[in-house]
């Protein structure tokens, strides 16, 4: 939504450029100029009257973009000779194709700037395709063609920029504002719009005072959620340890889809975490009429597949009524009915025993501490929270345990030093920051995983002021996407950049890499919440399986799919082979 209002001040902010080329071609000089004047500090005020006052940026009288990032006072700068030349947005390199396209923008509007990133992606995976590359490569040769900051000139909405080097991802975080703003989903915002009253989103797709009075309220709960359930997570990671055994075949591998084995793990863990309740999903044949947790886990998935066939494919959805868009809606209908239901017992759970929450208390479930309290919310913007974090939080947690587990199995050196280290260990269930601190190997395997394979790829940003990255000058509003993923595998970030080698996060040599140079979490006030919580279920999971089988796999190497949310490419036919 706030994409598809910032494309509307987009369109108009390029126009000086688009029709003035060869104007400024003669004022270079001017141009230079005034491109630094519009450096970091510069937001238009209503008095810029002058059109070549506003090249590269939103109009001054536009009330919209006012409206998400409040405007300040310009200050004037004064070019001295020691200020290094700041080109222009029209500068920036990219594929032109799309260049003469943008001429028909304005009649395009309702679909918007994720379109765009819908056709990279599509056109990132047909390049795939037919050059029969990694899908992670090929984000890289963009990069490659154009230099670390390439731009996307749209058709038919607000401009993209691709950066992946560590120091301008770094300048985009420490621009980001109090209250950063991120692309959403589309087909979310779509559907809360329509079918959901225009209902807030959940924490990872509201922007200004909501998001704000969002994350207030959840970053204690979320924090003393692993500690309030550290047992109940190790129960159910011994529960897939036991399931694992069960399953396996005569080559010791799960015959059935693993990676959907996983999923449910993730869920149950999820679901403790959230409802409070042991959800035992693991335990059960999908027969989906029987029993609520079945259709929220059945619910979960079919939304999960139909977000990301809305997302990746060509937006059709927003024109025409889709099957994926019909899907879409029937399972996030579903789900937010059944998390609608859990909230209301919590609710009715709360006045019938008449709880309170004063400042100190904390709550015994992540409901009741969005139930309770002064800044108490209401059940459907609850629900609507809860639904973002199973979204987010199982489909993220799987995909990154799915991958860790297929890295043990490809590095036979690396499992074994990490047996070395797990292999004998007694877990204290009373303090996770102890077992983290007894296992610096696991966890260097975890962060390693995570560098190789960051769930989520890329990570968007839309700034509130320009911003100068390799001399060129982004005008505030513009899409930034930071593909952090490229940016870890890069041989001038890591060496050895695609091989998993856990030790390069031991100390002393963390101490060589760029901080920004893989980020798997994100950075700044809007990093994610989630990262104990993923870290954990991963810690105590992998200390079972390693101490229980030898991990092995035999088959084609396995990539990440280019989706929202990265999954193996192929089936992760692991053995699990039982240490004596
Ligand atoms: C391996 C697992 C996970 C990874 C790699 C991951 C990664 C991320 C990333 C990259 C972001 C965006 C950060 C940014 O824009 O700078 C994010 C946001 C978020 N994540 Fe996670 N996540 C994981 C698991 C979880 C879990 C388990 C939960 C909750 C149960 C969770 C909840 C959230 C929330 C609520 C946000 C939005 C924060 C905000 O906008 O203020 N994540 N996550």
């Amino acid at each position: 939504m706030i994409l598809n209002r910032l494309r509307h001040v987009r369109t108009h902010a390029n126009y000086p450029f688009v029709y003035n080329q060869s104007r400024f071609h003669t004022l270079d000089a001017t141009r230079y100029q005034i491109a630094t004047q519009q450096q970091e500090t510069s937001v238009p005020t209503k008095e810029e009257s002058s059109p070549l006052k506003n090249v590269g940026r939103a109009p001054s009288n536009n009330r919209l973009l006012g409206e998400i990032f409040p405007t300040t006072r310009v200050m004037p700068m004064v070019l001295s000779r020691k200020d290094s030349i700041v080109l222009s947005f029209d500068d920036v390199p990219g594929p032109k194709t799309l260049k003469y396209l943008s001429n028909v923008r304005q009649y395009l509007s309702q679909i918007g700037t994720q379109l765009t990133a819908g056709i990279l992606t599509v056109g990132l995976n047909i390049g795939t395709f037919i050059n029969n590359k990694k899908p992670t490569k090929s984000l890289s040769l963009l990069f490659d063609e154009y230099g670390p900051v390439v731009r996307f000139v749209s058709p038919v909405g607000g401009d993209i920029v691709l950066i992946n080097h560590p120091d301008h991802i770094q300048k985009v975080y420490t621009m980001e504002g109090d209250a950063p703003v991120r692309s959403t989903l589309d087909s979310l915002e779509k559907y809360r719009v329509e079918h959901r009253h225009h209902a807030y989103g959940g924490l990872y797709s509201v922007h200004g005072q909501e998001w704000t009075r969002q994350r207030e309220k959840l970053v204690n709960p979320l924090h003393c959620a692993v500690g309030l359930h550290l047992h109940g997570l190790n129960d159910v990671s011994e529960n897939f340890t036991q399931k694992v055994y069960n399953m396996r075949n005569h080559q010791d591998e799960v015959p059935k889809d693993l990676y959907k084995e996983i999923h449910k793990w993730a869920f149950d863990c999820i679901g403790l975490i959230v409802f409070s309740k042991r959800f035992t999903m693991l335990d059960t044949e999908l027969v989906y009429s029987q029993c609520d947790m079945s259709w929220l886990y059945h619910s979960l998935e079919k939304a999960t597949d139909a977000i990301i066939k809305c997302e990746s494919g060509l937006h059709m959805w927003k024109l025409f009524t889709t099957p994926a868009w019909l899907s879409l809606v029937k399972y996030c209908d579903s789900l937010d009915n059944l998390i609608g239901k859990h909230v209301m017992e919590a609710e009715q759970a709360i006045s019938f025993s008449a709880k309170t929450l004063d400042g100190n208390t904390t709550p015994d479930s992540l409901i009741n501490a969005m139930l309770l309290g002064d800044e108490k919310m209401n059940a459907e913007d609850v629900a609507t929270v809860i639904m973002d974090m199973l979204l987010i939080g199982v489909n993220t947690i799987t995909s990154s345990m799915s991958f860790l587990l297929y890295h043990l199995a490809k590095y036979q050196r690396t499992q074994k030093l990490l047996y070395d280290e797990v292999g004998k260990l007694i877990v204290d269930l009373k303090d996770i920051n102890s077992i983290k601190e007894k296992t610096p190997y696991l966890q260097a395997c975890i962060k390693e995983n995570l560098r190789l394979v960051p769930p989520i790829p890329v990570l968007t940003r839309i700034l509130p002021k320009n911003i100068i990255l390799d001399r060129y000058n982004i005008p505030r509003g513009t899409l930034i996407i930071m593909s952090t993923q490229d940016a870890a595998l890069k041989e001038s970030n890591f060496e050895d950049a695609t091989t998993f080698k856990p030790e390069r996060w031991l100390k002393p040599n963390t101490k060589e890499y760029h901080s920004f140079a893989s980020i798997p979490f994100g950075h700044g006030s809007r990093k994610c919440l989630g990262q104990n919580i993923a870290e954990t279920m991963m810690t105590l999971l992998t200390v079972q399986l390693v101490q229980k089988y030898m991990l092995e796999y035999h088959y084609g190497d396995i990539e990440p799919t280019r989706t929202f949310i990265a999954k193996p490419n192929r089936a992760l036919k692991i053995r699990f082979i039982d240490r004596t």
